[in-house]
């Protein structure tokens, strides 16, 4: 019934404006699943490769799509295991994990379609009630994200005591909304990023006052527990001919890193941190894991790029106790699917990630809720963020 009788793909708009590739996939008794590759911008240098949309389509068109025809959709290794044979290298770049991820991604969809389940279903899981993947949603950021803004990319908020789905997301929105009063208090201007958050030409250190404030007024007002963590992006601010991280004037050494971010755990009570420290370092991960492990989740994204082969290196170091999960890091679900395993075996617990160059695409909705993720960072406003959240909402409102 899932057998696949036809994969077509085309060119469609990313959030930034930027071609990416969409992807439909038929099967003979007429189930229908579509996937569209995402894209970063602060990406990782182990990452599997995104080629232009239109050579990574006319590449795929050659070599993956006959071969596709005929695998059964509801086999979602012998879909991924034929775009990895198509492809011929580790890191997809022959056909490009833009096209790979959208594939696998529409056969997932077109399978769910025959069996007439949710996509989280058919991908093996449930919604557990009230453990649901609390949303990780940015509120501030700068980085690679917007330009004159903050040095540390993503300040996320993360509504820990949140009830249930519904009520993390709106608090996320509310938090959002209390930044940009604060900011307007302070009579600071403020753009977006490329996610949606806000992008005001301040300090760190003012940015963490203000999502400070903003998170306190947020949690008044919702009476549960609202925290909030960072993505650092810190291999984009390691410069390694000065061996050293790199904010504006100033520069740290790692060991001064590992305390500048050991400070603010404590200081802020943050829930997260993700890639404190350069992706070569496993080193000081281990360090700074090794130190405030106990009371915040060290997260790797860059370090990892959702690879079982840098996860388990990262779990023989003890570097991080969490890791990002972006499937077109690794071009496939089920690639998506061993790390998320490899994670759960060692105690890691795992992060279910958007990219800055979005669609409407909601898999990762699915894709947490059927992994039992812990957290879900997908943005926090903007139609191709509130895609994915409003799929969160529906799928705890059993109406997906
Ligand atoms: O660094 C990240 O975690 C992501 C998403 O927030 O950014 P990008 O997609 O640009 O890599
Ligand atoms: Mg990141």
């Amino acid at each position: 019934m899932t057998r696949i009788t036809s994969v077509s793909l085309r060119r469609v708009l990313d959030s930034r404006g930027n071609p990416t590739v969409e992807a439909d996939v038929l099967t003979e008794s007429g189930g229908f699943g579509r996937g569209a590759a995402p894209s970063g911008a602060s990406t990782g240098e182990y990452e599997a490769i995104e080629l232009p949309a239109s050579e990574s389509i006319a590449k795929a068109r050659e070599h993956a799509v006959p071969r596709l025809e005929g695998v059964y959709a509801g086999d979602q290794r012998a879909v991924d295991n034929a775009l990895r044979a198509a492809d011929g290298t580790d890191d997809f770049s022959a056909i490009g994990a833009n096209s790979a991820v959208a594939i696998s991604m529409a056969a997932a969809k077109a399978a769910a379609d025959v069996l007439g389940a949710p996509l989280y279903q058919h991908l093996g899981g449930a919604f557990r009630g009230e453990n649901f993947p609390v949303p990780l949603g940015n509120v501030v950021g700068g980085g690679e994200h917007a330009k004159e803004a903050t040095h540390i990319q993503e300040f996320l908020a993360a509504p820990v005591g949140a009830p249930s789905v519904s009520e993390a997301v709106f608090a996320n929105a509310a938090v959002h909304a209390a930044v940009a009063d604060v900011l307007d208090e302070r009579g600071v201007p403020a753009a977006k990023g490329d996610e949606g958050a806000w992008a005001p030409p301040i300090s760190d250190a003012e940015a963490f006052e203000v999502v400070d404030e903003a998170v306190d007024r947020v949690e008044d007002e919702v009476g549960f527990e609202i925290r909030f963590g960072l993505d650092m992006a810190a291999a984009e601010l390691y410069d390694d001919d000065r061996e050293a991280y790199v904010y504006g004037d100033e520069t740290k050494s790692a060991d001064e890193q590992i305390e500048y971010v050991a400070g603010l755990v404590d200081e802020y009570d943050l829930a997260y941190v993700e890639d404190p420290l350069d992706e070569n370092d496993y080193e000081a991960f281990a360090e700074l894991t090794d130190r405030v492990g106990d009371r915040t989740l060290i997260c790797g994204d860059d370090l990892f790029v959702t690879n079982v082969e840098r996860l388990q290196d990262g779990i023989d170091a003890g570097a991080a106790n969490s890791i990002l999960i972006k499937p077109n890091q690794i071009g496939t679900l089920s690639d998506a699917f061993d790390a998320v395993e490899l994670a759960a075996r060692n105690g890691y617990e795992t992060v279910i990630s958007h990219r800055s160059g979005e669609t409407e695409d909601a898999t990762i909705a699915h894709l947490a809720v059927a992994t039992d993720a812990g957290y879900i960072k997908t943005g926090t406003v903007g139609g191709e963020r509130t895609a994915k959240l409003n799929e969160l909402v529906r799928i705890a409102d059993d109406a997906v």
